[in-house]
């Protein structure tokens, strides 16, 4: 195990996962780079097929990843033993599933149910454990359902006991695969705020994977995963104006990653009608991008502040939505598919 004060909670890098079905390979992964801090919440959305679930399988031990790091709290996943595995389930990660029936044992009651999480983890005996289930179901707002079934509980009780079940374990890290994904928008909102408080009053590590975009309400940093890979990054803050207003901020960023590449916004490509090659240009405290069609008009127009310039490739990537950070939309460097920027020199 590696230094797990020095160290994100949860980190992958270059992460890739290839499944092979009847012969053919599908990359569900394909360079996947993400960092968690300890405490952190963050919230990682993607449309159906973008390898949400495939990652949240990979960080519960469930599966293993086919090349890449993926590390939780010093543990490596690639390479952990089936021990390691084992004692790592029961003690370093908790998790919520979509399905009740994944997360609830039916004919238990929501207590026992509990009582039953801390005796496979070895957490927590006699008065303390009793003591514990109260405190667990109380936190996240279900302390009336202690002594019933999963059956006589509404959806969002069901959830708020699986959160409660999760982290009987006393986790470091918690995970979540479409904890909403069968609740209605009320609902979900409600179960959301509930994981909020968790993660508030325990400050264990939450990631939560959904495809439901309203999850950003209720996180810090939402990261947008698009074909296997993460794109782009909502960080919400609050900040006082100069009247001393609260205001809440949402800012969108592209994310970078270790060798420079990034996804530019499906808008962006669209808007500027870039395809196959874009030109770069290094200014003072930006990056310019143009298209690299040949003509006058797509040619960068002529700075004196430039101080170099490039051609990168663009693959047309299919991101949805644009950052709003940004007041330059032109800027950042150019990159959808697998071309670092500047790493062809214009000619
Ligand atoms: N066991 C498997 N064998 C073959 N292909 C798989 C397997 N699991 C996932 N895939 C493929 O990997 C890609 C990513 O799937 P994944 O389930 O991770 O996406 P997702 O974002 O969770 O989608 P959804 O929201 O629909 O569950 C898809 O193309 C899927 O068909």
């Amino acid at each position: 195990m590696a230094d797990t004060l020095t160290e994100p909670h949860i980190l992958c890098a270059d992460l890739v996962r290839i499944f092979t079905a009847d012969g053919v390979e599908v990359q569900a992964l394909q360079g996947l780079d993400l960092r968690v801090e300890p405490g952190e919440m963050v919230a990682v959305v993607g449309a159906s097929g973008s390898g949400k679930s495939t990652l949240l399988t990979i960080l519960s031990g469930l599966d293993t990843a086919t090349a890449g790091v993926a590390r939780v709290a010093g543990h490596d996943l690639l390479t952990m033993g089936s021990r390691e595995r084992v004692a790592y389930q029961r003690r370093t990660v908790g998790f919520v599933w979509q399905q009740t029936s994944r997360n609830l044992l039916p004919y238990l009651t929501a207590g026992e149910n509990l009582a039953v999480a801390m005796n496979v983890a070895r957490t927590h005996r006699g008065a303390d454990r009793a003591r514990r289930v109260d405190e667990l179901l109380e936190l996240t707002g279900v302390g009336e359902a202690r002594d019933r079934r999963p059956a006589e509980l509404s959806g969002g009780q069901q959830q708020r006991v699986a959160i409660a079940v999760a982290l009987a374990n006393a986790p470091l890290v918690l995970l979540a695969d479409e904890p909403t994904g069968e609740l209605d928008e009320e609902t979900s909102a409600a179960v959301l705020e509930a994981m909020r408080g968790v993660n508030e009053e325990l400050g264990v590590t939450t990631l939560i994977v959904t495809h439901d975009a309203t999850v950003s309400g209720h996180v810090r940093r939402t990261v947008q995963i698009r074909d296997g890979r993460t794109s782009t990054e909502v960080l919400r803050s609050t900040r006082v104006d100069e009247h001393g207003a609260e205001e809440h901020v949402a800012e969108e960023f592209a994310v970078l990653d270790r060798v420079g590449r990034l996804q530019l916004p499906h808008e962006f490509v669209q808007n500027l009608q870039l395809r196959d090659r874009v030109r770069l240009a290094l200014e003072p405290d930006h990056v310019g991008v143009w298209p690299g069609h040949d003509g006058a008009d797509a040619a960068p127009p002529t700075s004196p502040s430039r101080r170099g310039r490039h051609t990168a490739q663009v693959d047309g990537g299919t991101a949805e939505r644009t950052p709003a950070s940004s007041d330059d939309t032109a800027s950042g460097a150019a990159h959808g598919g697998n071309a670092a920027p500047g790493t062809e020199e214009e000619r």
